[in-house]
């Protein structure tokens, strides 16, 4: 393995059990019953050990949006055509995607990274990390070498980092990908054990149909590729995409650094699956913002132990379930550093 990837992986520690246990306690002694702000009191004691700080803070935050083709759409799996993911980039970078609109609703960076657009666009305010114009047709061969894999994690490693180092305190992750719930439910298949049946879903919109036609396609091409389900990176490289490559990376850095990390749907949580079996603690650093309609998003959820935040009956990706879940992490957090104790009001504890 690349060896800054290995060391990335190897550099993540367990979220603070001290800090859990303090805001544990503190929390009730906050002018409130014990337990009365239900999972937004969880959401304060997870947030205060993946920061391992009594007092965290989740913003500013920030929002990558990964986008790459994936040349498995030759075999008719989606219902859009290939060009619609470069639209989507022009459309992200004028402002008029739904992402845009919730990234200015929550004060957020949104930044758009190139990793593997089948074509080119030409414009400064996109970040071009492209590997390679799209992925290969992964039931005619393996969608990625081994080095495209690597440096696509890596690529989302470094737009993690540039984030981070700009002073943003949650990772919002999305994606864009013509074709990416195909290369996700054959992740989430072979690395969250559920069948193909379960695993795969209507995506943008595809009719009964063209779902058994995806299904074949995917059961095919796992047969054919063989991964070896014990190792998420050769899982990735045979059947995932540049932007699930990309959100693996880019987890993995905030993790290092303790920053919280909010998962959109199911090809985001299908890069996650990853991230977390190249570490155990990586789990402990997400937030699943939802659970998507796409029907596979809730096994893999299921398989990583997260639960949603939110349930909108979203499909969309770019983000915009992860966007829509923020105020919740704010509100935990000002709940924590805001409220006056019982001493402090003069309240009567029981
Ligand atoms: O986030 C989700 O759960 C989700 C569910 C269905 C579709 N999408 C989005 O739709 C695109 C992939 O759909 P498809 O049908 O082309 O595989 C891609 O751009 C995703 O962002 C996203
Ligand atoms: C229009 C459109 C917008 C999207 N945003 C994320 N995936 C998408 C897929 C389509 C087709």
């Amino acid at each position: 393995m690349n060896k800054q990837l290995q060391k990335l992986i190897e550099s993540i520690e367990p979220v603070s059990q001290e800090k859990i246990s303090k805001t544990t306690l503190y929390l009730d002694t906050l002018t409130k019953p014990p337990g009365s702000l239900g999972k937004l009191e969880d959401i304060a004691i997870q947030l205060a050990g993946i920061t391992n700080q009594e007092a965290p803070q989740v913003s500013p935050p920030g929002i990558l949006v990964f986008a790459a083709d994936h040349g498995i759409v030759e075999e008719g799996v989606s219902a859009f055509p290939q060009e619609v993911t470069v639209q989507m980039i022009r459309n992200f970078l004028d402002g008029g995607a739904a992402i845009n609109v919730f990234a200015r609703q929550i004060g957020a960076e949104l930044q758009v990274v190139d990793v593997g657009a089948a074509d080119e666009v030409e414009d400064k305010r996109l970040v071009s990390k492209k590997i390679a114009a799209g992925t290969r047709n992964f039931l005619k061969t393996d969608a990625m070498t081994e080095e495209q894999m690597e440096a696509a994690v890596l690529a989302g490693t470094e737009s993690a980092e540039a984030m981070i180092a700009r002073g943003i305190k949650c990772l919002i992750l999305g994606e864009m990908g013509i074709g990416n719930t195909t290369a996700a439910s054959a992740l989430v298949s072979v690395l969250a054990g559920c069948s193909v049946d379960q695993a795969v879903g209507y995506g943008t919109g595809i009719s009964n149909e063209v779902k058994q036609h995806k299904r074949n396609v995917i059961e095919e091409a796992v047969k054919r590729r063989n991964p070896d389900n014990s190792a998420p990176l050769d899982v990735l490289k045979k059947l995932g995409g540049y932007e699930i490559a990309a959100i693996t990376g880019a987890i993995l850095a905030a993790a290092k650094v303790k920053i919280p990390v909010i998962l959109d749907g199911f090809i985001c949580t299908s890069g996650a699956i990853v991230a977390s079996r190249l570490n155990e603690h990586v789990k402990d650093y997400l937030f699943a913002g939802h659970v998507s309609q796409e029907q596979g998003h809730q096994f893999a959820l299921e398989d990583i132990g997260l639960e949603p935040l939110l349930e909108l009956g979203l499909k969309l990706g770019e983000g915009t379930g992860a966007a829509l879940a923020f105020p919740m992490l704010e509100a935990a957090v000002r709940m924590r550093n805001e409220m006056a104790t019982f001493d402090k009001a003069g309240v009567t504890n029981k």
